[in-house]
């Protein structure tokens, strides 16, 4: 997995983190030639193992968030790996000591993604269809869009969600977790970010809109994370600043600001986009009660395009939200 042969045996390198699933990896491997391009110097792939790849059970009942995370922030913290790349919906809003997010890269596209069997879209789906997915998120908004729809809680990485759908060919890279269940559903809903970044794009039937179905806090967008010293001033220091999109951490900031005030996980019935306009930040957030039988959407804008304002506007929508029910609603624990 390293880069070129080439490169002479005494340049210094760097080593990036991954967890070893086929979208991680491809995402990792993107991050990591970009690095590579910009500092000249070549780079490393290790793959860490997490606690999310080896439970089969429900997501909502891992307990405790980051699980996806966790493993590859102790060997950034233990020196195993100079860079590691997340995607960020999957990170704890609280940022742990001793490790700082150096770049959030241009973001890809935000929007979640329904792949219907036969073409089928939200508003062509018959009656009573089923669609799969493992995210109160999703669930409780297709649930407000589509009250009759059946939706069925499933699991596994994206290639063993797309073989839920009917017609669809059974997932190569499922590790078991979905053996067995294949093309029972007539619909799946996926983050289009993974979709595209795996080349399976074309499974989307239907983007969805954020009007009807907003995307988790960070979706889309990876967290490109080391020791502060990395970002200081190591080899790759000035890469990782060169790779930060500036519009990006804005509209990540106020969703995670938000996500941080409502003291939910990245498991969260929460959905929230920041948009960056003109002289500000735009941000848009949803709770969903975990049965998914109603939800909480509200939105406000800040003035300024700052940081601190932009973490600002998600500390006061998300007061907002509590102030009409949210925690209660959603089972958190913010007040
Ligand atoms: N929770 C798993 C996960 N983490 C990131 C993505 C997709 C890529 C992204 O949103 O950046 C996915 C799959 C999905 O939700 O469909």
């Amino acid at each position: 997995m390293s880069q070129s042969a080439s490169t002479s045996a005494a340049q210094a390198s760097f080593r990036v983190g991954t967890r070893g699933s086929a979208l991680a990896l491809t995402q990792t491997t993107t991050v990591a030639e970009a690095l590579a391009e910009a500092s000249g110097h070549p780079y490393e792939i290790v793959r860490v193992k997490t606690e999310g790849d080896v439970t089969t059970g429900p997501l909502s009942q891992l307990g405790g968030t980051g699980v996806f995370a966790a493993a590859l922030r102790l060997a950034l913290l233990d020196g195993g790996c100079d860079v590691a790349v997340h995607s960020l919906k999957d990170l704890p809003s609280v940022q742990p000591e001793g490790l700082v997010i150096a770049a959030t890269p241009v973001r890809a596209d935000v929007r979640d993604a329904l792949c219907g069997r036969d073409g089928l879209t939200l508003a062509t789906l018959p009656a009573g269809a089923t669609v799969g997915t493992g995210s109160p998120r999703r669930a409780a908004q297709l649930r407000a869009a589509r009250p009759d729809l059946v939706i069925v809680d499933i699991r596994g990485n994206v290639g063993t969600r797309l073989g839920r759908v009917a017609g669809n060919a059974p997932a190569a890279d499922d590790g078991g977790v979905g053996r067995g269940v294949q093309g029972d559903l007539d619909a799946v809903v996926l983050a289009s970010a993974g979709l595209t970044r795996l080349g399976l794009e074309s499974h989307i039937t239907e983007y969805l809109d954020p009007a009807i179905m907003l995307p988790a806090p960070g979706q889309g967008s990876l967290a490109v994370e080391c020791r502060p010293e990395t970002a200081a001033g190591g080899l790759i220091a000035a890469a990782l600043a060169e790779l930060d999109d500036f519009d990006t951490r804005l509209a990540v900031t106020a969703e995670r600001s938000l996500l941080s005030r409502l003291e939910a996980g990245c498991a969260a019935p929460v959905g929230a986009l920041g948009t960056v306009h003109g002289g500000g930040v735009r941000l848009e957030a949803v709770v969903c009660s975990t049965d998914g039988s109603s939800l909480l959407r509200r939105s406000l804008d800040s003035t300024e395009a700052t940081l601190d304002a932009a973490a600002a506007l998600g500390v006061r929508l998300a007061e907002e939200l509590l102030a009409d029910g949210a925690a209660e609603l959603a089972g958190l624990a913010g007040r």
